[in-house]
């Protein structure tokens, strides 16, 4: 159970590591919130706008001042990371916050769980990376929204209190880092942007949400699990991730895209393969030069939405060359083999590790 301070309801609290508290009520759970922008932080003259907004415009202070329920749920020390269109989130940006969390949330005994703020573009991406990096057991939640602040029914109010209430929650410990929108629980190892548009975007389909939410009650269906494709990742001495680019395959695809990317000082290729993982035979055997020739890592993964790209597909060269993404889609295949290259994971290392997320 949450740490009990006993102190004054509206006093103001600095920990230990630095982090202030506003309104601190000694009887409530302790939240982190790193703020990253995105448009739940989004802003707009026009009140009926959803698209030519300004993402990442206001502050997390001005965001909380709009949620006074928020301080009955839990105390807040709120910090503003960043403030960017989730777009321009890079690597090395996700490594900071990784030592945020670990240093300021996982190792603060007083510390409940911790929310991040995110642009949804590529809030699956930095929420799987998150997943993959911080594994104390506390809970870390990512939230974001689909209409900027300014929009008649802004999503962003209730989900940033929502996000607050789920990471306050001991119920919501041990069940890897979360995506909470639209009043769904998500686990962030399979939740995908699933519509450019709509509020009721992120989803697991074929997993499903381990929860919701209602009158700011969560409820999870089943206790608390780990996915069998999980693999965690220690990035406390890694400085830098390598790069790994995504080619999309497609009808009349080049072979030069690969050999451009590794020359540019790509370490690792994922493909957004054809079905399960199908590119065309000169592709194909264009990832066996670049694969047998330059000992570089190419993950065959799926440009649609679910599946598996089975390992039993690749026989032959193909067996020593090409990795199955198994489970994982492109852009969560590029966050994995990243943290895997940077772990100086090898060739049958990384392998295995996706075999866990493969099911032929
Ligand atoms: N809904 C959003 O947050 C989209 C925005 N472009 C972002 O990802 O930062």
């Amino acid at each position: 159970s949450p740490l009990i301070h006993s102190r004054a309801t509206n006093t103001s609290y600095t920990n230990s590591n630095g982090l202030t508290f506003n309104h601190f009520n000694g009887s409530l759970p302790n939240v982190t919130i790193l703020a990253t922008g995105g448009t739940i932080a989004g802003t707009s003259d026009d009140k009926t706008a959803t698209a030519g907004y300004k993402s990442g415009a206001l502050g997390i202070d001005t965001l909380l001042s709009k949620v006074p329920e928020i301080f009955n749920v839990a105390n807040i020390a709120a910090v503003q990371a960043h403030n960017v269109n989730s777009g321009d989130i890079s690597s090395s940006l996700l490594l900071n916050l990784t030592h945020t969390l670990q240093t300021k949330v996982c190792d603060d005994p007083t510390m409940s769980g911790a929310v991040i703020t995110h642009g949804t573009d590529t809030l699956e991406e930095s929420a799987f990376f998150i997943d993959a990096t911080v594994n104390c057991g506390k809970p870390i939640v990512f939230v974001g929204s689909m209409r900027p602040s300014t929009a008649i029914s802004a999503d962003g109010p209730m989900n940033l209190v929502q996000g607050v209430t789920v990471a306050a929650d001991n119920d919501s410990r041990d069940r890897g880092a979360l995506v909470v929108l639209n009043d769904r629980i998500v686990s962030a190892m399979f939740a995908t942007k699933t519509n450019a548009n709509t509020m009721d975007t992120f989803k697991a389909y074929e997993q499903g949400s381990l929860g919701f939410i209602v009158s700011n009650k969560p409820y999870f269906y089943y206790p608390a699990v780990q996915a069998n494709a999980k693999h965690v990742v220690d990035v406390s001495n890694v400085d830098t991730v390598p790069r790994v680019d995504i080619l999309y395959a497609y009808e009349d695809m080049q072979v030069d895209s690969i050999y451009s990317a590794v020359k540019n000082g790509a370490k690792g290729i994922v493909v957004a393969g054809e079905g399960a993982g199908g590119v065309s035979t000169d592709f194909g055997s264009a990832i066996n030069d670049i694969a047998t020739k330059q000992n570089i890592p190419v993950v065959l993964s799926h440009r649609t939405v679910n599946g598996e790209v089975p390992t039993a597909d690749f026989t032959g060269e193909d067996a020593q060359t090409k990795i199955a993404s198994g489970l994982f889609n492109p852009q969560q295949a590029r966050i994995l083999l990243g943290l895997l290259l940077a772990e100086k994971k090898d060739l049958k290392e990384i392998r295995e590790v996706f075999l866990k997320a493969t099911v032929a």
